[in-house]
């Protein structure tokens, strides 16, 4: 298959790999004619893992051509979303397959309302990469990455197709509940790992981090609990504590946000969790004072 990755950063690029190493086509494409000139002048992007670098070259291109996609991936940052989806609309058809692998929650929801005859797939994945320099990708962590069709036109044959591309991809039935336990981990532990500017361990330490993250983790319950989403077997606060506890040294990705100074996804995480909240008629008195919080201190995506 011809894949087109729309947000060639951490995900797309370590997508890219997989999906060229099982054999797929794969084009990336690049936001600005400056972007594609640099990725072109370097030609290739790298893997690091423990062992070994890879190589990878990887065609690229511009949204505003008119080549057909059949297969999109996008991995932008929840805000970037549907903006990126937008550029590259006029070259969708009825047939084309689009999968969205970014946190948060609003835009899978959004495009797939509306753009009803789209065949949409979402994910959610535990995988990890960051860049050491630019087009140089170390892998950090080999995680788990479920997707599920959101749409309900279409059928599940792209997951078989996706098999091979990696042994940790799961097809999941009810992809909204997996998004959902996602957003619930990201609001107990990523805006207050930026407020208070540390480690996820970080917040486990003091009584004040504990007792707020047990506050937060009582309202996403009550949200799920009004929509009828089962979360976890046990309580989220249990659940949050240990992937606070087991990714202890890792600084969240909006505490990174925050301390580079670029926008954070907080919108589609707590502000989402509050949107629906208010719909639902649920307070969330914590999640919002955070939200407003970490709305301050981020750079603004709304
Ligand atoms: N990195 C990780 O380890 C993990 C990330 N995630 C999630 O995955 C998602 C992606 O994260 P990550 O890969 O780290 O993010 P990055 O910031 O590394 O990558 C996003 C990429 O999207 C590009 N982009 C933004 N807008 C457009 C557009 N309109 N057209 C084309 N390209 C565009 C950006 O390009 P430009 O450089 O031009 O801005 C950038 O290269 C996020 O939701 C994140 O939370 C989830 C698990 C782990
Ligand atoms: C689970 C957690 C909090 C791990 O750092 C994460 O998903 C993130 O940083 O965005």
């Amino acid at each position: 298959m011809h894949w087109h990755i729309l947000g060639a950063g951490a995900i797309g690029l370590l997508w890219a790999a997989k999906l060229q190493k099982a054999g797929h086509q794969v084009t990336l494409i690049l936001r600005t004619a400056e972007k594609l000139a640099q990725y072109n002048n370097t030609g290739c992007f790298q893997i690091l893992d423990d062992t070994r670098a890879e190589c990878f070259s990887t065609e690229a291109e511009l949204a505003d051509i008119d080549t057909p996609i059949n297969h999109l991936l996008i991995t932008t940052k929840s805000f970037a979303v549907t903006g990126a989806f937008a550029s590259v609309q006029h070259r969708l058809r009825k047939t084309t397959r689009v999968l969205l692998l970014h946190n948060g929650m609003g835009p899978q929801q959004q495009l797939t309302e509306e753009n009803p005859g789209l065949e949409i797939w979402a994910g959610s994945t535990t995988d990890g990469a960051y860049f050491d320099s630019p087009y140089r990708l170390v892998r950090a962590g080999i995680g788990e990455t479920h997707i599920g069709r959101l749409s309900s036109c279409g059928s599940d044959t792209l997951f078989k197709e996706l098999q091979g591309v990696d042994e940790q991809l799961h097809l999941s039935a009810d992809i909204q509940s997996v998004l959902w336990r996602k957003l619930a981990i990201n609001c107990a532990i990523n805006p207050l790992t930026a407020l208070f500017n540390c480690r996820n361990g970080e917040l486990l330490k003091y009584d004040d981090r504990r007792a707020a993250m047990a506050q937060i983790c009582k309202e996403v319950e009550e949200v799920a609990n009004a929509l009828g989403i089962i979360l976890f077997d046990r309580k989220l606060m249990e659940q949050a504590w240990d992937v606070a506890e087991l990714t202890g040294n890792n600084h969240s990705s909006m505490q990174q946000d925050v301390s580079h100074n670029r926008p954070t996804e907080i919108e589609t995480i707590t502000g989402y969790l509050c949107r629906i909240a208010d719909e639902a008629g649920v307070a969330t008195p914590a999640n919002h004072l955070l939200l407003d919080a970490v709305r301050e201190m981020s750079l603004s995506t709304r």
